[in-house]
């Protein structure tokens, strides 16, 4: 019987355009990699595949090309990940069709302000990323995707002197808008990244 997107474990990496999603994953694939996990990686887009060419060309030697892919979601593409997940749903079977041996795929994809969150189905662990250069007013706008994922991740420490952010309140405010954890993260530097991959294996490979 053929492998289907319920027999490899998925996480979700949503966030508003440019909150650092890629560059998260950038980090976080190698990382998985190294620890002996083979890894597929789609990105969501609403009409371009260059989130997918950006993804391959980085994981060049350390993805195989097949398992790094874009879907076009034709609309916002939180209606991809929510709604209607079929596309990357196919998309996984697609990659275990070639790799039955996959452990983990990770979805990327931008969303509708703060509200996009993953459908079940196709995330069994959310992260949300967001910037502290978009505000340190975020958290306490209690998006959905704030709000509802399993790891919020608040990246682009480095900047908050220089937009004023403050990076106390925001974790306040972070504590007191969700019961799941943070973390804060510079991905230029690699800070907090481990701290990451620490809360995704605990929340999937090891569940
Ligand atoms: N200073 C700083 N810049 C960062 C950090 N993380 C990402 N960036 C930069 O922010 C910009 C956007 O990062 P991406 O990783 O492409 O963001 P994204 O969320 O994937 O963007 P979309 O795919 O367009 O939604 C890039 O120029 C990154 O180099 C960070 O922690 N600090």
């Amino acid at each position: 019987m053929s492998l289907t997107h319920r027999d490899v474990a998925t996480v979700g990496i949503g966030g508003p355009v440019g909150s650092g999603k890629t560059s998260l994953l950038t980090e976080l694939v190698p990382r998985l990699r190294e620890e002996g996990l083979d890894v597929g990686v789609i990105a969501n887009d609403i009409l371009t595949q260059e989130d997918a060419d950006r993804l391959r060309e980085r994981f060049a030697g350390v993805v195989p090309e097949d398992l790094v892919a874009g879907v076009e979601t034709g609309a916002c593409p939180h209606t991809g990940i929510r709604e209607d997940p079929s596309m990357n749903l196919q998309q996984i079977d697609a990659f275990l069709a070639d790799h039955p041996d996959l452990d983990l795929v990770l979805v990327e994809s931008g969303g509708d302000n703060l509200a996009a969150t993953f459908n079940p189905e196709l995330a069994d662990y959310s992260l949300y990323v967001i910037s502290v250069a978009e505000g340190d007013d975020i958290p306490r706008k209690r998006g959905p995707g704030v709000v509802d994922c399993d790891l919020l991740v608040v990246n682009k420490t480095d900047l908050a002197p220089h937009v004023g952010a403050d990076l106390d309140l925001m974790e306040r405010d972070a504590r007191e808008v969700r019961e799941g954890p943070f973390v804060f993260t510079n991905c230029k530097a690699e800070e907090g990244v481990d701290e990451v991959l620490e809360h995704v294996r605990e929340g999937v490979l090891f569940a």
